[in-house]
């Protein structure tokens, strides 16, 4: 059976629609000045497109009701209906047809406009918006009025001639009792100032007392200067007011295939690596948005840029960079010129340099890291721990024609005193960064060797002790080894400075991991204990390296009392475990405490109740 078929139209409830928008897509009811803004200028584009010498001013009045005035193009009748009558129209856009007519084609790329819901901004401020218009094209042509409401009805009607002077249109709104904020004065200016600051067009705000304030200038990067360094002031003082710093240095941005210009700023003060800045991108002099971190790679993390752009999208809600092909080559080619700035800088300006180093080394490190040409120019000035102190890489390695680097932190703070009185040189390799660093130096300085540093290199550089003398310390080390041995430790006798250091201990990840399975193993049976048994051949033991000339050990080593030895060990093993910073395991931990205890009872009772050569008593 044939049903009868009826067509209709979707009805939209513009009620819903603007709290969508205000709720959803713009994050603030301020945007509503920028859309004003933003119509104005490019209806003074199209109208300048026909006519250069067209006047170009945007004059924003503020007051019980707030208008916006502009001297563009203007809209005819017909324009009303069809462009501000229908949301979602613009006659911005090719295929609505609005802009017929010579040198208007050229203009398309122009406007800022083109999805045609800017309007709609209004609407989450004022119940009613007022367009008043007289086209330019059209000299003999009515104004119009044009009322539109927020539960979408709208009248039009035209005006005598003298309704409007000049050719152009102003929008006029009356903020709804809520939103009175967002049309006073001050806030306007700043509003204005915020979005407008760039735009071409004059644009000004007249207070309800007639005072005029100038909104925009010129950016310091399209004007000319009389000097490099006026230039360089005049970026340096817009950096100033803009962003609140004063930069290191500026660093100008040109694009011509992108329509971009701007100026990164070097950051004064270190950032954290996470911290991304908020680059202001302008939209053909619109502010788009203050917090664009996509405007360039993440190892950019030390400038902040403001930019002026033709070429890149904006999403609807015209708060952030649209991700796309330009947006990803134009974020390379900036990544480009910071680099380029970053490696010309140690030709042309090395104090500056080594300032931009002391404050972003971390940053430089990061990048260096997966940047050849890049690491081959900062390497050599880029600072590090050491033994010989905070140096660079290109001085230390003068010195060391062998650069140890250790894994970690500890292992450096332990190690280097001894190293270094060894006549070892060594980098501390446990910061973020910097092992991978050092282990690239023999690629830029060749001749230079590096290698992690491991026990039995700092071993073989300390003195063996004279043969007399380690044979009269043989019956303590025997038990030593017996002692710390359980704790899958080694225990050796050297002569090393400093005299102070009683023992070391060299450690490392390996060794530890080995201690951890070897527990594992311990705790398991069968299958698994033979695995972890398997995986135990091989792996590195932890050293503990007494020093001989030390007075402790030298007395250490005359002691017979079986008992009191073992304790004498357990307690320089403790010692040195306490030096090597790190954290302790509960079995090592017991141990200390049970070796104080033991040298405790051993001082108060000499020849004590449980007699020599015992353990302590458990309840000591
Ligand atoms: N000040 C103005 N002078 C002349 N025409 C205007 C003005 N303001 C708005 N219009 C007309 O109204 C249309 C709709 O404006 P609206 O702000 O809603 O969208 P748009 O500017 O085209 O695009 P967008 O949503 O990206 O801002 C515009 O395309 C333009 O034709």
């Amino acid at each position: 059976m044939l049903h009868s078929e009826s067509a209709h139209s979707f009805q939209v409830d513009l009620r819903g629609l603007v709290d969508l928008l205000s709720h959803h897509l713009y994050s603030s009811p301020r945007v509503y000045l920028r859309e004003l803004l933003q119509n104005a200028a490019d209806a003074i584009t199209a109208r300048r497109a026909a006519d250069p010498g067209a006047p170009a001013t945007i004059t924003v009045r503020t007051g019980e009701s707030l208008t916006v005035t502009d001297t563009g193009a203007g809209l005819t009748e017909a324009d009303v209906h069809r462009f501000l009558a229908t949301i979602g129209r613009s006659s911005k856009r090719y295929a609505e047809g609005g802009l017929d007519g010579a040198g208007l084609e050229s203009a398309r790329g122009e406007f800022i406009g083109q999805f045609g819901i800017g309007l709609l901004a209004c609407f989450v401020v004022a119940d009613e918006i007022t367009v008043i218009s007289r086209p330019a094209a059209d000299p003999g042509a009515p104004t119009v009025e044009w009322r539109g409401h927020a539960d979408g009805r709208y009248t039009i009607r035209t005006l005598p001639a003298d309704a409007m002077p000049e050719p152009g249109t102003t929008v006029r709104l009356t903020p709804r009792a809520d939103n009175a904020e967002w049309t006073s004065p001050e806030r306007v200016t700043g509003l204005a100032r915020h979005f407008g600051g760039l735009l071409k067009p004059e644009v000004t705000v007249v207070d309800p007392r007639g005072t005029v304030t100038r909104i925009n200038d010129t950016p310091p990067w399209e004007r000319s200067h009389g000097s490099p360094l006026a230039r360089r002031e005049a970026l340096t003082a817009y950096c100033r007011t803009t962003f609140g710093f004063t930069p290191l240095d500026t660093i100008e941005l040109d694009l011509p295939a992108a329509g971009l210009r701007g100026v990164a700023y070097v950051l004064p003060t270190a950032v954290s690596p996470a911290q991304r800045a908020g680059h202001r991108v302008h939209l053909k002099g619109m502010l788009l948005t203050d917090k664009a971190p996509e405007l360039v790679p993440d190892w950019a993390f030390f400038v902040r840029c403001v930019v002026d752009t033709t070429s890149l999208r904006p999403t609807a809600s015209r708060e952030a960079l649209y991700e796309d092909g330009t947006l990803s080559a134009v974020r390379d080619a900036l990544g480009r010129r910071v680099r380029d700035w970053l490696t010309g800088l140690a030709a042309s300006d090395p104090a500056l340099l080594h300032r931009f180093i002391d404050t972003h080394h971390l940053a430089v490190k990061a990048l260096a890291r997966h940047d050849d040409e890049l690491l081959r120019v900062v390497l050599p000035w880029l600072p590090f721990e050491t033994t010989d102190g905070d140096v660079t890489l290109e001085e230390f390695a003068r010195n060391h024609p062998t650069v140890l680097v250790t894994r970690s932190v500890e292992e450096f703070r332990q190690v280097a005193p001894i190293a270094s009185a060894a006549g070892l040189g060594v980098v501390n390799g446990g910061y973020t960064y910097d092992r991978d660093l050092v282990h690239r130096l023999p690629e830029i300085r060749p001749g230079s060797t590096v290698t992690d540093l491991d026990p039995a290199t700092v071993t073989a550089h300390l003195d063996a002790v004279d043969p007399s003398a380690e044979l009269r310390a043989a019956a303590f080390l025997a038990l030593a080894r017996e002692t710390v041995g359980a704790h899958e430790c080694d225990v050796v006798l050297r002569d090393f400075q400093p005299v102070t250091a009683p023992a070391l201990l060299l450690d490392n990840r390996e060794a530890r991991h080995e201690r951890i399975r070897s527990s594992l193993a311990f705790g398991s049976d069968g299958l698994w204990a033979d695995i972890l048994g398997s995986l135990r051949d091989g792996t590195p033991r932890a050293q503990l390296v007494l020093n001989h000339l030390n007075p402790l050990v030298r007395q250490a080593l005359t002691i017979t009392e079986r008992g009191l030895a073992t304790t004498t060990a357990e307690a320089l093993y403790g010692q040195a475990l306490l030096l090597s910073r790190r954290p302790l395991r509960a079995s090592e931990s017991a141990l200390l405490n049970r070796a104080f205890i033991g040298l405790l009872t051993h001082a108060m009772h000499p020849a004590g109740p449980a007699g020599p050569g015992t353990q302590p008593r458990k309840d000591a």
